[in-house]
C-alpha cells in the first residue's frame, strides 16, 4: 500500500468530522455569515502567505530536482492562484490591511514553517500535504452537497472543487508516496504524525473562524 493510502485512512476521521462542522454544512447552504467567511478570508490570506513559504523552503531542501521544481510550483500555485481568489474577497468584503493573525492561524503557519525548515523532508512533505488533500475533499464533498445556484461561496467551492485544483493535489500526493517509496517504517509513521497533526489544525482553522477566535488577552 502506498504511504498516502495510509495516510488518508488514519486522517479520516478528522476529514469526516470537518464535513460535519457548521461553517462547512452554512457554506454548502450559502447561510453562513458574511463576518465569518470574512473571517475566514482575511485569515486564510495570512495563512497562505505562510504556506507559500513553507513551500518554497521544502523546494530548497528537495534532493531531487523535479521534486523542487514540484514545490516551487505548488509555492507559486499558493501565493497567485490561491491569493487572486482572496484579493476578489479581500475587495468585496472590505478587509482592510493589518489584520492580526488568529492565535489558531498563528499555530497553523509556524508548525508548517518550523516543519519544513527543521523537520526530515519527508516529515515536512507529510506536514503540508492535508493543506492539498483535505481541501480538495472538502471541496469536491460541498460541490457534490450544494443545491443553490446563487451560493455567495460559489467561487471558492469552484476552486477547490475544480480540476485545476484537483491536478495540483494529485501531484503534491504523488510526490509524497515518491519519498515514501524509500522511507523506513519509522520514517512512514513520522511522516502519518505529521499528516494527522496538520489535518487537526485545518479543523482548528474552520472552527476558529466560526468562532471569530481572539487572543484570550
Ligand atoms: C487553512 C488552509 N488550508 C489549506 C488551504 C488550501 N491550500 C487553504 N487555503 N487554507
Amino acid at each position: 500500500m502506498n504511504w498516502s493510502n495510509t495516510a488518508w485512512q488514519t486522517g479520516s476521521p478528522i476529514y469526516t468530522q470537518i464535513t460535519q462542522m457548521p461553517f462547512i454544512r452554512e457554506l454548502i447552504s450559502g447561510t453562513l455569515a458574511p463576518e465569518k467567511f470574512t473571517f475566514y478570508i482575511a485569515q486564510d490570506s495570512l495563512y497562505l502567505a505562510g504556506f507559500g513559504r513553507a513551500l518554497s523552503l521544502i523546494a530548497a531542501r528537495a534532493q531531487h530536482s523535479a521534486h523542487a521544481l514540484e514545490f516551487m510550483r505548488f509555492a507559486e500555485g499558493a501565493l497567485m492562484v490561491e491569493q487572486a481568489l482572496h484579493a476578489g474577497y479581500v475587495q468585496k468584503l472590505n478587509i482592510q490591511p493589518g489584520v492580526p493573525l488568529s492565535p489558531t492561524c498563528q499555530h497553523y503557519t509556524h508548525y508548517l514553517l518550523s516543519q519544513a525548515a527543521l523537520a526530515p523532508l519527508e516529515v515536512a512533505m507529510a506536514a503540508v500535504l492535508p493543506c492539498f488533500w483535505i481541501y480538495k475533499a472538502v471541496g469536491d464533498y460541498i460541490y457534490a452537497k450544494e443545491q443553490l445556484s446563487d451560493n455567495p461561496y460559489q467561487d471558492w467551492i469552484n476552486t477547490y472543487a475544480g480540476e485545476e485544483f484537483g491536478q495540483i493535489v494529485a501531484r503534491a500526493i504523488r510526490v509524497c508516496d515518491e519519498v515514501a517509496e524509500t522511507c523506513t517504517p519509522a520514517q512512514h509513521q513520522a511522516m502519518t504524525e505529521a499528516y494527522v497533526t496538520a489535518s487537526k489544525l485545518e479543523w482548528m482553522f474552520w472552527d476558529s473562524a466560526y468562532k471569530l477566535e481572539e487572543w484570550p488577552v
